[in-house]
């Protein structure tokens, strides 16, 4: 079977189905961002690809959902154990495949894979647990059941992390799985293929197909085979994906774009609202969460504004491997185009750009220089798009109820995040905010405990916790009679 090498790591290129290495007749190139070098070639599944996985995940199905609980807990903490062992290497094939920086992939990133899998094997066999309780002396017992197949359909931003985020919670629930990773980053979804192996699981119950969304998203999403899609990427491809579900009344979870306010108060601490400002940047801006639009209230507007041109100004941008670098590469030179295209539009209709403003091309053709572009025309496209992209526009406001109001006007609800120092103003500026995060005086802290997703277009559903299992589960009643077992 093909094997290519990523960074001095062996990776397999081809479908991982039934316990088997599958090849394709046709390929995909993956192409890294950091410097334009072909990575490899990746099989290319489609129709047939898509019907074998979800046989083979249907077959492995009736053993591995009545597998004992704590015996599926244990099968995922070996997992855990084997990506923890093999840290250095994901996180050198996941840089070189996209472009994040390679210093969070080891120090934060596949550690929190790790910990994803551990979390929701730990969660089955703790905290998933409903108190019985009567009904005019009748017993309700709660209970989750494995629901069938899965698919889990993942972006290229954080493709492990996002993908153990899922796979995690559907095996433990003793679901099986179809895992399609996004074509611009196939490769750690092979790696955890193998890890699955090396940990024990029976054949058939993580599988991962490779290739284009359209040729085989498509078909595993209109599969009538399937009990549940999980998805995470753009609104046009939910759209699709919806439609190929409803077919079949397929449930789904949707964890979408976002469009997300960064409201700083004149109260605000201001060192910490230029921190946070500066973290948009993260991942060059590839981050669902972000909170792309900064409005800042109008007595400390100018002084907020050029602390943070200083620390735009301070931000290196470079090789994503270098531990000094703050930004590295955007994922694609088409996904570089798009970004670029948000830019100029804007400007065409009447923005200034403070910060940045272009492609970086001393670095390659991948590479977008962080940007903060002002006087926005109220209602312009780089106001409403998902850009996803290292670019912030600055408004500024001059009341708190103007601020909200504002911060809302988005078709998008997946965060907001406010830098205030009253705590009466916090309470009602959260309160009053559509978005299934708010953020007061912090940014990005995420616990699996807490439920994650968004309102709006922003997704459907929410996953985390017990919020996963009964998501991927069929959650059951079970009402005994007063006379009991008689
Ligand atoms: N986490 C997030 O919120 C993400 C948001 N996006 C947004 O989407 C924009 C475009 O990125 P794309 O890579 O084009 O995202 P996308 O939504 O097209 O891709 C996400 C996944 O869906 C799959 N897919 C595509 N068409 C499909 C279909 N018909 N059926 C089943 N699966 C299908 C892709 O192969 C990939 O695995 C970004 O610029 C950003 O605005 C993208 C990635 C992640
Ligand atoms: O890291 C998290 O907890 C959430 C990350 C989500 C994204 O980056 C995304 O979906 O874009």
């Amino acid at each position: 079977m093909p094997v290519t090498t990523i960074a001095g790591n062996p990776v397999e290129t081809g479908h991982w189905i039934g316990g088997k290495r599958i090849d394709s007749s046709r390929r995909f190139r993956s192409v890294s961002p950091v410097d334009q070098q072909p990575l490899g070639e990746f099989a290319r599944g489609g129709t047939r690809e898509a019907d074998a996985a979800v046989r083979a995940a249907s077959e492995a199905f009736p053993t591995w959902s009545r597998t004992p609980a704590e015996t599926r807990a244990e099968l995922l903490h070996r997992i855990a154990d084997e990506v923890e062992r093999r840290i250095p290497e994901l996180a050198t094939v996941e840089t070189a495949d996209n472009g994040a920086l390679l210093r969070s992939h080891v120090r934060s990133v596949m550690p929190r894979v790790a910990h994803n899998f551990r979390f929701f094997a730990d969660w089955l066999t703790g905290e998933l647990s409903h108190p019985e309780f009567d009904t005019r002396g009748h017993r309700n017992a709660v209970s989750w059941d494995p629901s069938g197949v899965c698919v889990l359909i993942t972006p290229w931003n954080a493709p492990l992390m996002l993908e153990s985020w899922k796979v995690a919670p559907a095996l433990a629930a003793g679901n099986t799985v179809v895992l399609k990773p996004a074509e611009w980053s196939p490769a750690t979804a092979s790696v955890l293929a193998d890890i699955t192996a090396v940990a024990g699981l029976p054949d058939g119950v993580f599988n991962v197909v490779q290739g284009l969304g359209p040729e085989v998203g498509a078909p595993l999403c209109a599969h009538p085979d399937v009990a549940r899609i999980s998805f995470t990427g753009s609104e046009a491809t939910a759209r699709r994906i919806a439609a190929a579900a409803a077919e079949n009344l397929t449930p789904l979870s949707m964890e979408l774009g976002g469009k997300s306010p960064l409201l700083v108060f004149d109260d605000a601490d201001l060192e910490l609202a230029v921190a946070l400002a500066v973290e948009q940047y993260d991942n060059a801006g590839q981050v669902c969460l972000a909170a792309t639009r900064i409005l800042v209230h109008s007595p400390v507007a100018e002084e907020f504004t050029a602390r943070l041109r200083t620390a735009i100004g301070e931000i290196k941008q470079g090789d994503p491997r270098k531990d000094d670098t703050d930004v590295g590469p955007n994922i694609h030179p088409d996904h570089v185009a798009r970004i670029d295209g948000f830019v100029r539009r804007a400007v065409a209709s009447g923005a200034r750009v403070l910060e940045g403003g272009g492609p970086n091309t001393e670095l390659g053709g991948t590479y977008y220089r962080p940007t903060l572009l002002d006087q926005v025309r109220p209602g312009a496209e780089i106001l409403r798009e998902e850009v996803f992209g290292p670019v912030l526009t600055l408004e500024v406001f001059d009341t708190e109820r103007e601020a909200v109001a504002r911060a809302d006007d988005t078709r998008f609800g997946l965060a907001a995040t406010v830098v205030t120092s009253d705590p009466e103003r916090a309470r009602r500026v959260s309160a009053e905010l559509t978005a299934g995060t708010v953020w007061v005086n912090c940014f990005f802290v995420r616990d699996l405990r807490a439920p994650f997703g968004g309102a709006r277009h922003s997704g459907i559903g929410r996953e985390g916790g017990t919020w996963s299992f009964d998501f991927f589960c069929d959650v059951k009643n079970t009402v005994t009679g007063p006379k009991g077992w008689r």
